[in-house]
């Protein structure tokens, strides 16, 4: 690879950070979006759902409708697009359909990625009718940190709304959060997890006994490193993992963070372009399901 070209990656994903900290200014989840063509940028955007009550305002987008109106073309062949986090089955979609050249972006979204992560929509294939090509990994840790440092200051304003409230006993050190607040976490941070029966509750399907075992080393080695344990509900093939704050008498940032790191680490599969190869897609090797 030249050794320029990465360098203009690095300095168009820079850029593309800068409009991801917009997005998280505006308390938004950071993510920014840059669309250009023969070294100029064409379009911009940064994730606005909530502000513009849009499902479909992820960066991506934002940048693709900036750039139709700038050259008045919803087709956009020549460009690249720079997003600062790994685009959705949505975004890929649009993505396509705008027959952007290339995508590059930062860090995979092990939750949602459509470039590898858990879906494979991009690169696009033969049975699409344009072809968008796609790579990540430029400028990953800080476009991950980005991320991370959102949620981390989320968190913490929420333990502060909660302490400051003067029902919040000085003594207690957790802030229990509302079924509701714990609903709205849960939505965007773990889709996957549930409340149930007051914890945070999610089931990992496994292919035996072998997959539950190894599902449950490591959520144990989890646990023992954070020195905050979930109940472990096994069976053959899955492991429900519920995560309460016994001194708290509730569901605490505890429970939040453990259950993010439980789930980054269940469900992680190297990213497309890893050196890692990763379980062989062989019936021979599955171990867990990932959903
Ligand atoms: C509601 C939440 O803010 C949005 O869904 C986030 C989450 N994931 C995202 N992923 C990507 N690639 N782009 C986005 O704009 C985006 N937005
Ligand atoms: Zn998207």
């Amino acid at each position: 690879m030249d050794v320029v070209d990465s360098r203009s990656d690095q300095d168009w994903m820079r850029l593309a950070l800068t409009l991801a900290q917009r997005a998280a200014a505006a308390g938004e989840v950071p993510v920014g979006a840059l669309l250009v063509r023969d070294g100029v940028i064409i379009g911009e955007g940064w994730n606005r759902p909530i502000k513009t009550h849009d499902a479909s305002a992820h960066a991506e987008i934002q940048a693709l409708r900036d750039a139709g109106q700038r050259v008045g073309n919803y087709r956009l062949p020549g460009t690249t697009l720079y997003v600062t986090l790994e685009p959705c089955v949505m975004c890929a979609g649009a993505i396509v359909h705008a027959r952007v050249g290339q995508v590059i972006y930062g860090a995979p979204d092990p939750k949602a990625g459509a470039c590898g992560s858990v879906f494979d929509l991009l690169p696009s294939d033969a049975r699409f009718n344009h072809r968008t090509d796609c790579k990540g990994g430029v400028l990953t840790d800080d476009c991950a940190e980005t991320l991370r440092a959102f949620f981390r200051a989320r968190r913490s304003t929420a333990f502060k709304a909660a302490t400051s409230r003067p029902e919040t006993s000085i003594m207690s050190i957790d802030n229990v959060y509302s079924d509701d607040a714990i609903r709205n976490r849960l939505a965007t941070e773990l889709p996957r997890w549930s409340l149930d029966a007051g914890c945070l509750q999610r089931t990992y399907r496994t292919s035996g006994w072998k997959g539950t075992l190894m599902v449950i080393n490591t959520v144990g080695h989890l646990a023992e490193a954070a020195w905050h344990h979930p109940d472990l509900t096994a069976s053959y093939d899955r492991v429900t993992v519920s995560l309460t704050t016994h001194s708290a008498k509730g569901v605490t940032d505890k429970d939040f963070e453990l259950a993010n790191r439980i789930e980054e680490t269940v469900m992680w599969r190297p990213a497309s372009g890893s050196a890692l190869e990763g379980t062989p897609d062989d019936v021979r090797y599955a171990y867990i399901q990932y959903d």
